[in-house]
């Protein structure tokens, strides 16, 4: 590991058996990205596997955002390939990115509640946007309902967020994101900022709602617990390449100096 190549997945290793045989849903290749002088990104790969819960860990200022950025056509990379669900990322035009970022659910530090709407009018927002996808529904109920049950929040529908607490927000920010019911779910920090009571709740539903839609979730963390918990893979960045992967067991005992300094205490 470490070196400067993509790290192929070894058949025999654990972290080789979770991707055996399973469809790739993201796909990026030997991605660059250069502030300036400041070179963020210099030849980073991902694979995302259909189902899967993917954690990438690295410290702060060393491209995760710009990555996601990238991945979802905000900010245009300086080289490499981004596939996502079959489509070329660097090749759509924006009605095709709108269409791809519908198949795609948000869980982002800021992506807040609007505070003027009810849990209700939240809800109902990203249907609004949406409706094609979701068959133009006329009755928008039973889809807040749904999405808010699965959250265990069904009844604060008519609730403003400044009733909520920080973790109940959280919650309907994900009924949100699950209302258009996405394919891939990405998550930035999905724990910062709460208690480990409440991010231990958060990270029991991110496995629920994978277990019960077969969501692929990219997950972005600082947070060792949340990562040990919630990935079945892992991705360190360092360096701005993909520096190592493999499963929390195989990467938390690696020898590694760059390695070992993500799971230092
Ligand atoms: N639009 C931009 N213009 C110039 N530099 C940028 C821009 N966006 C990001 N950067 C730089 O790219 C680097 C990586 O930033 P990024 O936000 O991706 O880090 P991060 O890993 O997400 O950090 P954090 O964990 O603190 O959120 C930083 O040095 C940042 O200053």
């Amino acid at each position: 590991m470490g070196n400067n190549s993509y790290i192929p997945h070894v058949q025999d290793s654990p972290s080789g058996k979770i991707t055996q045989g399973r469809k790739v849903v993201i796909d990026i290749r030997d991605l660059r990205k250069s502030f300036g002088e400041n070179h963020v990104l210099n030849g980073f790969h991902l694979r995302l596997y259909e189902g899967e819960n993917l954690v990438v860990m690295g410290k702060s200022g060393s491209g995760k955002s710009v990555m996601i950025k990238c991945l979802v056509g905000l900010m245009q990379p300086d080289s490499g390939y981004i596939e996502v669900m079959g489509r070329e990322v660097n090749t759509l035009d924006q009605a095709q990115l709108d269409a791809l970022r519908a198949d795609i659910g948000f869980l982002f530090q800021g992506s807040a509640l609007y505070d003027s709407m009810t849990v209700r009018e939240n809800l109902e927002f990203p249907i609004r946007r949406h409706r094609e996808k979701l068959g133009n529904v006329s009755d928008t109920e039973p889809l807040v309902m749904e999405a808010l049950e699965n959250v265990g929040l069904a009844h604060t529908i008519d609730l403003m967020p400044e009733e909520l607490s920080g973790g109940m927000k959280r919650r309907v920010a994900l009924a949100r994101t699950l209302i258009l019911k996405p394919k891939v779910i990405l998550y930035d920090e999905p724990t910062s900022g709460l208690d480990p009571i409440t991010a231990k709740e958060i990270i029991e539903l991110m496995r629920s709602i994978q277990r019960k839609y077969n969501t692929s979730s990219l997950i972005i963390t600082h947070d060792v617990d949340c990562a040990r918990v919630v990935s079945e893979r892992m991705v360190l960045l360092v360096d701005g390449i993909n520096y190592a992967e493999g499963t929390y067991a195989e990467l938390s005992s690696d020898k590694d100096p760059k390695v070992e300094a993500f799971f230092k205490k």
